[in-house]
């Protein structure tokens, strides 16, 4: 099978058309406390509002996990972020019960998480939704090759078969030629490479990443960054990842759940994150992202004035404002915003700008109301 089409497949195996946006992961209700008599906790009405430093003087315990209620969907990258202590990897960890949940339920495909047994879950854990871990844990005796051929070891592989899937791995890393060295004699960011192929060698239809990426300069960390972009959009393989970085988070995420105190606080593109945060804390998050590119001019638009509809340069409804500006600066005119040969809106010059401000114009242009990010 030729590179192309066994990506293809991958693809479709993992996305095709009515598999797309169907719940991977359904998370309802969901909470984790740490101390004593937790498990009371969920249920007690008298201490479920108070805040962390209250809940911890009234009963002594932390509630990492709160009420939490999401879908991750098939072949969507789902990022999970907050800043330090807000529950991230205790979220993410709950999901194949690495943490066990106090309250809530979970399910996997349709299948109960939290009623799976022992070996139920290790089947879980291992074929279908793995974890790669900040350190990714490199056997330091073992070629790269054999790292990567491990996960299969331990599911019972045979060793040729391990190694051949352990060499493709290697490859679609960008690791060729290297195979056989020890991860001693590997770059930090190698090293990374080695342990992204280790988890696709096992073919787990989602992986989580607890912030991966965290240790790395940031050159390395944007090399990273965009293979993982590459491997999901080769593959459509759903992930989860944990980042404290925002901009990480809007690089990566088809959707970000933003965590505060173990709550989500808002879950949404990052175009909708950015251009509607929820509240004061999510604003005061995203203040100082350059707006112009991560919103779109299907939100930028207005509505067409009188012959507007048939001049002007057309731009797809998902282009970003960036590149809108250049459009619309070359032109000297507006642009329309066209999908399936039917003019949405357009953008102007005004409009983009107020993007760029955080300002949004009224329906005619007239009126301007500050937004987000001023
Ligand atoms: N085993 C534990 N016992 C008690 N409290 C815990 C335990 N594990 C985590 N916590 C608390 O739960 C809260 C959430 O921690 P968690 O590690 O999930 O946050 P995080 O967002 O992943 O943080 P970081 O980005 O620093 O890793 C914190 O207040 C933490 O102190």
């Amino acid at each position: 099978m030729s590179e192309t089409t066994e990506a293809a497949t991958a693809a479709e195996r993992n996305t095709s058309a009515d598999e797309a946006g169907k719940a991977v992961f359904s998370v309802r209700n969901l909470w984790k406390v740490f101390g004593p008599k937790a498990e009371r906790i969920p249920h007690d009405e008298s201490v479920t509002g108070l805040s962390q430093a209250e809940l911890r003087e009234k009963t002594g315990c932390t509630a990492a996990v709160r009420d939490v209620s999401f879908d991750v969907r098939k072949g969507e990258v789902f990022v999970v972020m907050g800043l330090s202590g807000s529950g991230k990897s205790t979220l993410v960890r709950c999901l194949t019960r690495l943490i066990e949940p106090t309250a809530g339920t979970l399910e996997f495909n349709g299948d109960d998480v939290i009623g799976m047994d022992k070996d139920r879950l290790r089947e879980l854990r291992r074929h279908r939704a793995s974890m790669v871990f900040q350190n990714f844990g490199l056997l330091p005796h073992r070629t790269v090759v054999d790292n990567v051929a491990y996960g299969l070891e331990i599911q019972g592989v045979g060793r040729a078969e391990r190694r051949a899937r352990a060499a493709e791995m290697v490859t679609k890393v960008g690791l060729d030629g290297l195979g056989e060295r020890r991860p001693g004699q590997l770059s930090g960011g190698q090293q990374q490479r080695v342990g992204l192929a280790r988890a696709l060698a096992v073919d787990p239809e989602v992986l989580l990443f607890d912030e991966p990426f965290s240790a790395l300069d940031p050159l390395i960390r944007r090399d990273m960054q965009e293979e993982v972009i590459r491997l999901h959009s080769e593959e459509g393989r759903t992930m989860v990842f944990i980042t404290h970085d925002l901009n990480e988070a809007l690089r990566l995420g088809d959707r970000i759940a933003l965590m505060r105190d173990g709550q989500v606080v808002q879950l949404g593109t990052p175009e909708e994150i950015v251009a509607n945060p929820a509240d004061e804390y999510v604003r005061d998050f995203v203040r100082d992202v350059p707006r112009e590119q991560v919103i779109s001019v299907r939100r930028a638009m207005r509505p067409c004035k009188k012959g507007e509809a048939d001049t002007g340069a057309a731009l797809e409804p998902d282009t970003l404002v960036v590149d809108a500006v250049e459009a619309v600066a070359r032109s000297g005119e507006h642009c329309r915003v066209v999908e399936n040969g039917r003019t949405l809106g357009v953008v102007d010059n005004a409009r983009l700008l107020n993007v760029v401000a955080g300002l949004t114009g009224e329906e005619d242009g007239g009126e301007q109301k500050a937004v987000a990010a001023v």
